[in-house]
């Protein structure tokens, strides 16, 4: 395999063998600690823009599976595409062995032109991420490209889908604000009894009739998306339950009047502890976010749902009279623990009980 760099803006140089596509690339490196679900990270539009390090030490040895569609969307991957700017590992195995195996790793990566580098001290690597924060970077092969920060671009807007789309037929009408959606959150809607409205991230969705508010994950500086914090400021005057996942919570955080900011070098794993705020209730989370709430600026009316019982930050967030809930981790999951997923059935029974008090 041909040869490649990894430059991080401090200016460390990590030679190592290219697997993917053999491109240049550049965009902020984040590590992700989780073991499994390389398929469903990589097509998880929130990591649009970053160059990925995977510190489990050996990836590819399951492949990756084919594409099946069920109501034009996958059964399998969290979007149509791989998000992710650039891959990093320690070992690559092209030879894959699973029922459902259907191309390599470095195959896929070839198809959408993402470049991967291997043999690369991913635990070096890590431990400097996690000591100096996220940094920005570039993989480099033939052609040197400048680095470029993916936070000071409007990522939102080139994830979200253009259009309206109906899913499902069920009682309750769920406007789903789609800032980059996992494809899981759809899946876990349809698995109940919804009519899924999906809209554009910056879709006045406010002239809508509906019975339930989403708001999805996506990538990037949740300030980046001004229309859609205009739209749900409307949307909180009102009484009509909101849900909102990762920067779906962020984005709630700052309609509501409080602020975010950027986390040294984020969470993203499958293993990360939080607690229900006034509980001693811990949850194992899947987590993918570089920013937070910062819950010292929310305006009274809200407090702190969940709280990470690594570092304290913020996990989520709820008003303290109307049915108003969000979760910075992704109790979506795909992958990592489905532990959470009872909070989709949570945010519809305050959807019944709005429609029963109307
Ligand atoms: N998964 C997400 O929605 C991530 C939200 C935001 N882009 C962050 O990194 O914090």
């Amino acid at each position: 395999m041909p040869q490649v760099t990894l430059t991080l803006e401090d200016g460390t140089t990590i030679q190592g063998e290219s697997f993917g596509a053999f491109t240049s690339t550049a965009g902020e490196v984040v590590f992700s600690t989780a073991m499994t679900g390389y398929p469903e990270n990589l097509t998880d539009p929130s990591f649009a823009g970053q160059i990925l390090v995977l510190t489990t030490p050996m990836v590819g040895n399951y492949g990756v599976p084919g594409e099946q569609l069920y109501e034009s969307i996958s059964t399998i991957f969290e979007s149509d595409k791989i998000h992710i700017a650039g891959l990093v590992v320690n070992y690559y195995s092209e030879e894959h062995s699973h029922w459902n195996a259907a191309k390599s790793l470095g195959d896929w990566l070839k198809e959408y032109n993402i470049p991967g580098i291997c043999g690369v001290d991913t635990r070096m690597l890590t431990k400097k991420l996690r000591e100096k924060g996220a940094m920005l970077g570039k993989i480099v092969a033939e052609d040197d490209v400048p680095f470029h920060d993916p936070n000071l671009d409007n990522l939102v807007a080139q994830v979200s889908q253009p259009g309206v789309q109906h899913f499902g037929s069920g009682q309750h009408k769920i406007v789903l604000v789609d800032c980059g959606t996992k494809t899981n959150i759809i899946r876990c809607f349809l698995e109940r009894d919804v009519e899924l409205i999906r809209v554009p991230w910056d879709y006045d969705f406010t002239t809508l009739d509906y019975d339930g508010l989403f708001l999805s994950n996506g990538p990037g500086d949740p300030k980046m998306c001004e229309a859609t914090i205009r739209h749900l400021q409307k949307a909180l005057a009102q009484d009509k339950p909101i849900f909102g996942i990762c920067l779906g919570s962020q984005l709630m955080g700052l309609a509501a009047g409080g602020d975010t900011f950027k986390l040294k070098y984020g969470h993203r794993s499958h293993n990360q502890p939080v607690k229900l705020t006034g509980t001693q209730r811990c949850y194992i989370t899947s987590q993918n976010h570089g920013f937070a709430v910062d819950t010292e600026t929310l305006p009274a009316e809200w407090q702190m749902l969940f709280e990470n019982l690594n570092d304290g930050t913020c996990e989520g967030i709820k008003h303290t009279s109307k049915p108003f809930f969000s979760t910075q981790f992704h109790p979506e999951a795909a992958g990592g623990p489905e532990d959470t997923e009872f909070l989709f059935d949570d945010f519809l029974k305050a959807v019944v009980a709005y429609k029963e008090g109307k």
